[in-house]
């Protein structure tokens, strides 16, 4: 029987999915959060029309001649308006980010004046309504700012403590925890030295996967590859309130893969079991009640692919972001490439420029889902179509860069 495809599993994981509930968090921490409502401006910006530039707040109509004559009255400057009204044949000292003084409309910048006491002529002509920044040119009180699902970024931020927001809401973080089976395993510098040890990286990855997109991490360690340890691994997770279990080994059908198992045993219901995908044919997603479990392949090359395909769409997709899937670009194969067979292949390639504005991908060599060195020199996921036919090089693909 064909074995799910990669977009299926995909929409099961991370298709309609109700984000968690919104929290408001300071503007100053929002960075890399997603909105959970639009925000609108609570202000105009500017709030009223303001000086651009340094120079004399004019009437237009005073200044059609060259040169002019014009009395300062008084001064505005950024944060201290002038207080009174300019009449015909009026002007005032002005400064970049002051209000404009009622009955000017435009500034003529001081490189263009002559100053004699009380007295400034133009040297040069200004078009009316020059220098000027009309009140709500930027944003309207009450305009659509930043849109509900928006992952706020550095710039967002400005815009948001512009818009007067001292505090936005966001949806919380999800709670993922992971957990890595197998008797062979060792945290790094904590081995024996023996040769039947295996030192942990998976969760390493994933961990760093799952903060960028946006979770709270919580390490659960090492379990055996014993059945009541690994049910154990799952109830804790269910009981302290996490989003998203990651496991990764025993996915498999060995007789030591006893996730399956142990979900099954724990009533978490397996939508997603093997998929059409190399690396990460093992695949488990279930859930039960609140809590969603990823099962991860123990191979450290699919539990990293699959942490960036799956892992990190849903947790995007639990804070309400739009568009959660893996993201790809456009490049052209570097080599021949032969007809894949049914399994959709996420090949490590490294990038070079084709000379002409855009990328050639070129897979590395060996593609063993061991080899964490082949991973870490890797520039990108070079993606091949289940069924893809053979393609010669130049001829366009797909990659996936590594955001880090
Ligand atoms: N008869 C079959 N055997 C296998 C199949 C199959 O279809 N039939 N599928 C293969 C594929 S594909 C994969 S992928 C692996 C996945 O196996 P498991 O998920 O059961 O992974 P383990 O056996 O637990 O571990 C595999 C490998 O990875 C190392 N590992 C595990 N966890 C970690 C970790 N946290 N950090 C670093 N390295 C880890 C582990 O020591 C093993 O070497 O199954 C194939 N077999
Ligand atoms: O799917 Mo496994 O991840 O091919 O090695």
């Amino acid at each position: 029987m064909a074995l799910m495809s990669v977009a299926e599993a995909l929409s099961l994981v991370a298709g309609p999915v109700e984000p968690l509930a919104e929290e408001w968090v300071p503007v100053a921490a929002a960075a890399g959060r997603v909105l959970a409502r639009d925000l609108l401006a609570n202000r105009s910006q500017p709030p009223a029309d303001m000086s651009a530039m340094d120079g004399y707040a004019v009437r237009a109509a005073d200044i059609v001649e060259t040169p002019s004559r014009l009395r300062v009255i008084g001064e505005s400057a950024a944060g201290r308006p002038f207080a009174g009204a300019v009449g015909p044949g009026e002007c005032t000292r002005i400064f970049t980010g002051a209000v404009l003084p009622e009955g000017t409309d435009t500034v003529v910048i001081q490189e263009n004046t002559a100053r004699d006491g009380d007295l400034m002529t133009t040297t040069a002509p200004t078009a009316a309504l020059r220098n000027v920044r009309k009140a709500g040119c930027d944003f309207a009180k009450g305009a659509p700012g930043l849109s509900a699902g928006h992952r706020i970024t550095a710039r967002d931020m400005m815009l948001a403590a512009a818009m007067d927001h001292a505090e936005i809401p966001v949806a919380r973080r999800p709670r993922v925890a992971l957990v890595q089976t197998g008797d062979e395993l060792v945290m790094p510098g904590r081995g024996t030295g023996a040769d039947s040890e295996i030192v942990v990286s998976n969760s390493f990855g994933l961990a760093a996967l799952a903060r960028a997109a946006g979770a709270e991490v919580m390490d659960l360690g090492v379990v055996r590859d014993d059945l009541a340890a690994i049910r154990a691994a799952i109830r804790q997770a269910m009981d302290g309130g996490v989003d998203i279990l990651v496991s990764s080994g025993g996915a498999s059908v060995g007789d030591h893969d006893l996730m399956a198992p142990a979900l099954k045993a724990e009533q978490v219901e397996l939508e997603v079991h093997k998929i059409a995908l190399r690396p990460g044919k093992p695949l488990m997603f279930g859930r039960r009640g609140a809590l969603r479990v990823l099962g991860l392949p123990g191979n450290p090359v699919s539990s990293h692919v699959c942490g960036m395909l799956f892992l990190a769409p849903l947790i995007r997709a639990l804070q309400g972001e739009t568009a959660p899937t893996y993201r790809t670009v456009p490049a052209r194969l570097g080599c021949d490439m032969p007809a894949n067979d049914w399994r959709m292949d996420f090949m490590r390639a490294t990038l070079s420029d084709d000379g002409a504005g855009g990328l050639l991908a070129t897979p590395l060599p060996v593609q063993d889902s061991s080899l964490l060195s082949v991973l870490a020199a890797a520039d990108a996921l070079l993606v091949r179509d289940a069924d893809a036919p053979a393609a010669s090089a130049g001829t366009p693909c797909q990659v996936i860069l590594f955001q880090d």
